[in-house]
């Protein structure tokens, strides 16, 4: 059942609460509830169909929810009275109108919230579009309109931004300028929520994760705890690798000889490198391995993905 109140707390918090959206006989999002901290940027991670484009068409009042909502700064969006300075969004990149220069694309949107045209050329040079403000958005590439997005989200300098796949049409440059660019909107106390299907790229961008399948929370969690959850092993050379595996399955550790050295398991690489140190072993390479962000993404997820390729 849906909680009431409604208990938007901290400045700059996006609450989903008991999220449910249906369209037709499709349960698009189905009971989610995760919150958003000022700060950091929070990597919004799920299959394509697993409903975070619908999450956050909520979150914006641009659809309404079949059963409970989403507060940012603790209250519904669609409610606030100054939208372009309190939430930021890039949804969907090509949805600007073709015949408009840069310029006047962000012109208008600034004109109709009270921003001025000084804030206009900022935000162009920011994204790197202040060579081609002129030009019409129809000749723009992918990429030239995913900046052109960003600099209209950046525009009335909000504290909570939302990007949906920003990545998508970036070259490698593009790629790490936006990385950068969020990376600095959370280290000026900015919330950002991202979603993306590159699970590498959020391993970098990413210190916390909001994972989703079919609608519905998978965890939510700091990057580095994920990462913990899924440490596979501990990777040993020593001087004596015969003597040192012996002591460490004595003391309960699964190990495997593995190229010339020792994969240890159940024991971290501290209590392993002190064990060592009583047996009066020299340690010469302790390194804890972990999956791929990738690897634990797909094994959360594995009962809950929609749309699986299948090999032909
Ligand atoms: N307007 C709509 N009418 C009907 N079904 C919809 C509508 N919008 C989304 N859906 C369905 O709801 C589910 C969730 O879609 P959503 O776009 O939110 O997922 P997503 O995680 O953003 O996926 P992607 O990564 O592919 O964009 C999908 O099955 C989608 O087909």
């Amino acid at each position: 059942m849906f909680r009431r109140p409604w208990s938007g707390t901290v400045s700059g918090m996006i609450e989903v609460q008991e999220l449910t959206k249906r369209y037709g006989d499709k349960l698009a999002v189905d009971g989610l509830s995760f919150t958003v901290t000022p700060g950091h940027v929070t990597g919004f991670l799920g299959a394509n169909g697993s409903g975070k484009s619908t999450t956050m068409r909520v979150v914006l009042g641009l659809d309404a929810p079949t059963a409970g909502g989403a507060l940012v700064n603790g209250r519904r969006y669609a409610r606030s009275p100054q939208p372009m300075h309190e939430v930021g969004a890039l949804l969907d990149a090509n949805a600007v109108h073709g015949g408009r220069t840069a310029w006047h694309h962000l012109r208008c949107l600034a004109l109709s919230n009270g921003i001025g045209k000084a804030r206009v050329t900022e935000v162009l040079e920011q994204v790197g579009l202040a060579g081609v403000a002129g030009k019409r958005v129809k000749g723009f590439s992918l990429g030239m309109k995913q900046r052109l997005g960003i600099a209209a989200a950046l525009l009335g300098d909000p504290g909570v931004l939302l990007f949906d796949e920003p990545v998508n049409g970036l070259d490698t440059e593009g790629i790490r300028w936006i990385r950068g660019l969020m990376r600095s909107l959370a280290a000026q106390g900015r919330t950002v929520l991202v979603s993306s299907h590159l699970m590498s790229e959020m391993a970098l961008t990413a210190d916390r994760v909001v994972v989703i399948g079919r609608g519905r929370l998978i965890v939510e969690t700091p990057m580095t705890d994920l990462m913990a959850r899924f440490r596979r092993d501990v990777v040993v050379r020593s001087a004596d690798d015969v003597r040192l595996a012996a002591a460490l399955r004595a003391d309960g550790a699964r190990v495997a000889v593995e190229d010339g050295g020792l994969a240890v398991g159940d024991m971290a690489a501290v209590a392993i490198g002190e064990l060592a140190l009583r047996q009066g072993i020299a340690v010469h390479e302790l390194t804890p391995r972990t999956a791929s962000l990738e690897d634990a993404y797909l094994e959360l997820t594995e009962d809950s993905v929609e749309y699986r390729a299948v090999a032909s």
